[in-house]
């Protein structure tokens, strides 16, 4: 017998624009709607995942890669299967895409899944204000993505003047008519907005956090594995097989549409209707259907760069190399250990074009102090890049005093949107 169907968000916009500090703020902010969220990290230093692990329980990762364009989309059917399943008890499952994702196949992946308890539930772009016109006149695609979205979220609304965010909410209208543009900081929207589902009634406050474990225990006790996945459902591994919609009226859209605009709208610019026979779907402008054609893709252009130290960072020379970062290099982010008195906190650092900042916070305990750094560029040198970061390492006995830290703690700011740093 039908259930309510949970429905599935994507959650996409470029580098940096602040998809994880948005979908952080909706698991804080959420007021019991029960969250599922899958994380998909650009490079294999999962920093993203390990973000939002500190927030949720119930959170699945994917890795080292972009999602969209897995030719085998077995992990993605088996992570939703499990943040599905009725003992999990989500309301919501919200996928945060990498930054380089194509948004419109994520949505054809959900849009395909044969699983009947989840239904496609709108796809939320995230537009760093501060950086959107530049990114476009590099990468057009992005009008695109705007396009096809449920709602845009105009984010790092901060960072901009008056006339700039009017100028920017009129070309935002203009890529996606009729669609709510929603203007930000720090991704601080009103969860309503995108969650039609609060808690339902038998929701047991006691058991509303379903840790990651307890899923991974259930699944074992199911003797669910990746591969025992595939071999029961073959149907879901089939590649270059775009299926029609499971139900082409799937979409929950519980709220009156006139209500809140939310991604679930049965006005919703993915109406699974809006799919050709072949189950494309049904965008004239996708034009990215295939598994072996990434060439218009965005991550097409980028490499990521991983480097891990065990060894402290010298503040001074890892700013000298910040500070003299290569235009390709568009996004760093990662953690940053610092062996300065009074500095031995844990140095969250995120680079995003010009923008630079740390933010430091205690060490959580258990965490070995290390630094771990994910570069994501266009045109970069990898191995120089590394030979670099590699000349930032403290190899002998530390030799950076508390004077050499200035120049970090130039770059600091608090989460909460304290804007002290310099740019
Ligand atoms: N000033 C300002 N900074 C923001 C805002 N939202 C996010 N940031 C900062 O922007 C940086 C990147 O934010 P993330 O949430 O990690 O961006 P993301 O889209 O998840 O990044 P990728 O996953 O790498 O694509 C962080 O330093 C955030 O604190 C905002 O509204 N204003």
């Amino acid at each position: 017998m039908a259930t309510q169907q949970i429905p599935v968000v994507v959650l996409a916009g470029f580098l940096g624009s602040g998809k994880t500090t948005l979908l952080n703020h909706l698991l804080r902010a959420g007021d019991g709607t029960r969250i599922g969220a899958i994380v998909n990290d650009f490079g294999s230093i999962e920093i993203d995942a390990m973000t939002v692990a500190g927030q949720v329980d119930s959170m699945v990762s994917l890795g080292n890669g972009c999602l969209c364009c897995a030719v085998d989309t077995s992990e993605l059917d088996t992570y939703l299967e499990r943040l599905a399943r009725p003992s999990a008890r989500i309301d919501v499952i919200v996928i945060e895409a990498s930054g380089l994702a194509e948004p419109q196949e994520l949505i054809r992946m959900i849009l395909a899944s044969d699983n009947d308890r989840i239904v496609y539930g709108g796809l939320i772009e995230v537009v760093d204000a501060a950086e959107f016109e530049s990114t476009r006149a590099r990468h057009p695609e992005l009008a695109r993505h705007v396009g096809i979205a449920d709602i845009v979220v105009l984010n790092k609304a901060d960072r901009i003047d008056d006339a700039a965010r009017r100028a920017l909410r009129d070309t935002l209208a203009e890529l996606a008519p009729g669609r709510p543009v929603i203007c930000t900081a720090y991704g601080r929207i009103d969860p309503e907005l995108f969650f039609d589902r609060g808690p339902g009634e038998d929701h047991d406050a006691a058991v509303r956090q379903l840790s990651f474990e307890d899923l991974l225990r259930e699944a074992a006790a199911h003797g669910e594995h990746h591969r025992a996945h595939r071999d029961e459902h073959p149907q879901n591994h089939r590649e270059n097989d775009y299926r029609d919609s499971k139900e082409p009226n799937g979409h929950p859209g519980p709220n009156d549409p006139n209500d809140h605009p939310g991604p679930n709208d049965h006005h919703s610019h993915h109406d699974p209707n809006d799919r050709s026979v072949n189950g494309r779907c049904g965008h004239d402008d996708c034009g990215a259907h295939s598994d072996q054609d990434h060439a218009g893709h965005l991550h097409a252009a980028y490499e990521s760069v991983e480097f891990s130290s065990a060894e402290s960072m010298h503040p001074r020379r890892l700013m000298d190399f910040l500070d003299s970062r290569p235009v390709g290099l568009y996004r760093i982010k990662g953690f940053v250990h610092f062996d300065v008195p009074e500095n031995r906190q844990k140095f969250t650092v995120h680079a995003v074009g010009d923008f630079l900042r740390f933010y430091p916070e205690p060490w959580p305990r258990g965490e070995e102090r290390s630094t771990q750094l994910v570069l994501i560029g266009s045109g970069i040198d990898a191995p120089a890049l590394r030979k670099e970061l590699d000349n930032c390492r403290e190899t002998g006995p530390p030799e950076a005093d508390v004077n050499s830290m200035w120049g970090v703690l130039r770059y600091v700011a608090s989460h909460d949107g304290d804007e002290s740093g310099d740019e």
